[in-house]
């Protein structure tokens, strides 16, 4: 079976967050429709602010206050969460999905040993596990993520790891009661590019071995292009571009997309003199303008001579090709 024809572990459909502040409201994610099937890695990729932090918490039902979903629905395995009481939520999370934090040395626990923490998930979900098999199931998930002696690493506190450890203890913790869905909060960012590496590598074998979906997060085209089957992009709190990793990168149908993409070094060639960044920035959340959100900064629309459809009417996300989906009113997918 590929991919393509496995069950939806997770379907998002219209998922809406807004922030109530001071100066109005902020819609930052809005209307965003997506899903993850068995065994699938789907990058979410943008710059920083597009929403997919937010939308990450929103699936995991830690939105903070002061904001909330106000539309939407968000499926585990068939299961609505969108309405579940946190009680039910908390104890999804490490079971049914899991969270690998983006900085594990900031999210562990600076006073309490390794295997303490690893085995919190199993006391809350397992408590009746007699505690040698506990111990047991500690020390082979530390060997599983390849931290070298177990039983001595389950001893150490955090800082007594480098940061790349510290980063499999947190992968530890989010596959340990193998959940369907990892969601991975740019899990390599802190990370020097050799460690990134083994850490991606380590995602994929988590793949490999227990058919885990993950949900990765990243505002990196390049990670996106090592580990994923599919990516979203996403622009001002929308999707603008989706499909499967190799055809969005090789030839994306989006202007978003191509201005990321070209702020890619090339695979294996020399650097360019001076990346290029995408000049502006995205528009104010409160006040999203009515027509394409991208517009003021987009190559394409000043290359068309500014036509007026990208600043008088919203552009819908519609199908380019075969399972592409792109949001602009002169979307072509272009050549490869
Ligand atoms: N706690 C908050 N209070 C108010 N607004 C917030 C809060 N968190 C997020 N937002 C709003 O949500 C928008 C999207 O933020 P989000 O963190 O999801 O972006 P992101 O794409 O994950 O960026 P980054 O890559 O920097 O994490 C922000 O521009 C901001 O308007």
């Amino acid at each position: 079976m590929t991919a393509a024809d496995a069950a939806a572990v997770l379907e998002v459909s219209g998922l809406t967050v807004e922030f109530s502040l001071g100066g109005g409201v902020a819609r930052a994610v809005d209307s965003v429709d997506l899903n993850v099937r068995a065994g699938e890695i789907v990058g979410m990729v943008g710059e920083s602010g597009s929403g997919k932090s937010v939308t990450m918490l929103a699936l995991l039902g830690l939105v903070p206050r002061p904001g909330r979903i106000v539309a939407g629905s968000v499926r585990l395995r068939g299961k609505e969460l969108r309405d579940a009481r946190q009680r039910e939520l908390a104890s999804l999370r490490g079971r049914q999905m899991a969270l690998i934090p983006s900085d594990a040395g900031a999210a562990l626990n600076p006073v309490a040993r390794i295997g303490v923490q690893v085995g919190e998930g199993l006391s809350a979900h397992l408590p009746e596990l007699p505690r040698a098999e506990r111990q047991g199931r500690i020390l082979d998930i530390l060997g599983r993520v390849g931290l070298p002696r177990p039983a001595d690493q389950a001893r150490r506190f955090p800082h007594e790891l480098s940061g790349g450890m510290q980063q499999r203890v947190a992968v530890a913790m989010g596959v340990q009661l193998g959940p369907d869905l990892l969601i991975a909060d740019e899990p390599t960012t802190a990370l020097d590019v050799t460690i990134q590496a083994q850490i991606l590598r380590l995602l994929l074998d988590v793949r490999e071995q227990s058919g885990t979906s993950i949900l990765f997060v990243t505002h990196d085209m390049t990670t996106v292009a090592e580990i994923c089957d599919r990516v979203l992009v996403m622009y001002a709190g929308q999707i603008v571009e989706s499909g499967p990793v190799v055809d969005v990168c090789t030839a994306p149908a989006h202007p978003y997309t191509r201005a990321l993409l070209a702020a890619v070094p090339p695979l294996g060639g020399e650097p360019p003199e001076r990346l290029t960044t995408i000049p502006g920035s995205p528009p104010d959340p409160r006040a999203w303008p009515a027509g394409c959100r991208f517009a003021e900064r987009c190559a394409l629309r000043a290359s068309m001579g500014n036509p007026s459809e990208c600043t008088s009417k919203a552009p819908p996300l519609v199908s380019v090709a075969d399972g592409r989906r792109s949001r602009c009113h002169f979307s072509e997918a272009e050549d490869a």
